[in-house]
C-alpha cells in the first residue's frame, strides 16, 4: 500500500513553493495562508499605534539623507509581542522546516518586520544580501491589503538577476499573496502607491555565528 509521505505542514502551498524556487528563483502565491491568520495580521497591522512604526534604515547605512532617497517606508520588527505575531512566526516557522526537508536549505532562523508605506513611499531598486556574505538566504514578502486595486500601484517589480533592466513580473500587493525569491540573487523595486500600503517582509538566514559573535543577534 502506497501512502502520503508529507507531513501536515507540507501543505499543497509548500509544495508549489519549493517547485518554483527550484526552478525560477522565486515563487509568488495568492492566499499562502488561512483566513484566519490573513484576517489577524491585517487587523494587527491596522491597529498599530503610528509612533510604533519607525522610518526603516539601509543595512548598517547612517546617512538619513541618502536613506530617504532609497527607501521611504516606516517598519516595525516583530517579535512574540501579541498573539498574531506568535501566529506569524509559527506560521513561517513550518514553512522554514517544509523548505529545509524539500530544498535541503538548512535555513535556521526567521526575521521579519512589518512596513507601511505611505502614499507616495517607494523602495527603489536593491538586493536583500550581498553575495559571499550566505546570511540572508531567501526574502519573502507577504501583503496586507484588502481590495487592493491594480491603479492602486505599489508593485513589487522582480528584475533579471542577469539582465537588471528587464522585468521578469510584478505583483500586486493584494492581502493574502505572498512572495519569496533568492535573497542575493534578484533586484527588485517598490513602486509608489496612492494609498497605504501594508506588509510584512522577512528574511529565512542561515547560522552564521562565528566564536563568540552571535549572527543573527538576540
Ligand atoms: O514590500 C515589498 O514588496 C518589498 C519590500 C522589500 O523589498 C524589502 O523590505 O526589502
Ligand atoms: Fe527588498
Amino acid at each position: 500500500m502506497f501512502e502520503s509521505a508529507l507531513p501536515d505542514s507540507d501543505n499543497l502551498n509548500f509544495l508549489a513553493i519549493s517547485q518554483a524556487l527550484q526552478n525560477k528563483g522565486f515563487a509568488i502565491i495568492e492566499h499562502a495562508f488561512n483566513h484566519e491568520l490573513e484576517n489577524q495580521l491585517i487587523a494587527h497591522v491596522l491597529q498599530l499605534e503610528e509612533s510604533q512604526l519607525k522610518q526603516a534604515a539601509i543595512g548598517r547605512e547612517q546617512d538619513e539623507n541618502i536613506n530617504h532617497f532609497v527607501r521611504r517606508d516606516k517598519i516595525k520588527w516583530i517579535q512574540h509581542n501579541s498573539a498574531a505575531e506568535t501566529a506569524w512566526l509559527n506560521q513561517m516557522d513550518e514553512l522554514r522546516l517544509s523548505l529545509n526537508r524539500q530544498l535541503y536549505l538548512g535555513l535556521f532562523s526567521y526575521e521579519s518586520h512589518f512596513a507601511q508605506y505611505q502614499p507616495g513611499a517607494f523602495y527603489k531598486t536593491h538586493v536583500d544580501a550581498f553575495k559571499g556574505q550566505a546570511n540572508r538566504i531567501l526574502s519573502t514578502v507577504y501583503y496586507l491589503n484588502p481590495n487592493w486595486q491594480a491603479e492602486d500601484g505599489g508593485e513589487l517589480v522582480i528584475y533579471d538577476p542577469q539582465h537588471p533592466h528587464i522585468e521578469l513580473t510584478r505583483v500586486i500587493p493584494s492581502a493574502g499573496t505572498l512572495v519569496i525569491f533568492l535573497s542575493e540573487e534578484f533586484p527588485h523595486e517598490v513602486l509608489p502607491a496612492t494609498k497605504s500600503r501594508y506588509s510584512i517582509a522577512g528574511w529565512f538566514r542561515l547560522n552564521a555565528s562565528i566564536s563568540n559573535h552571535i549572527d543573527p543577534p538576540r
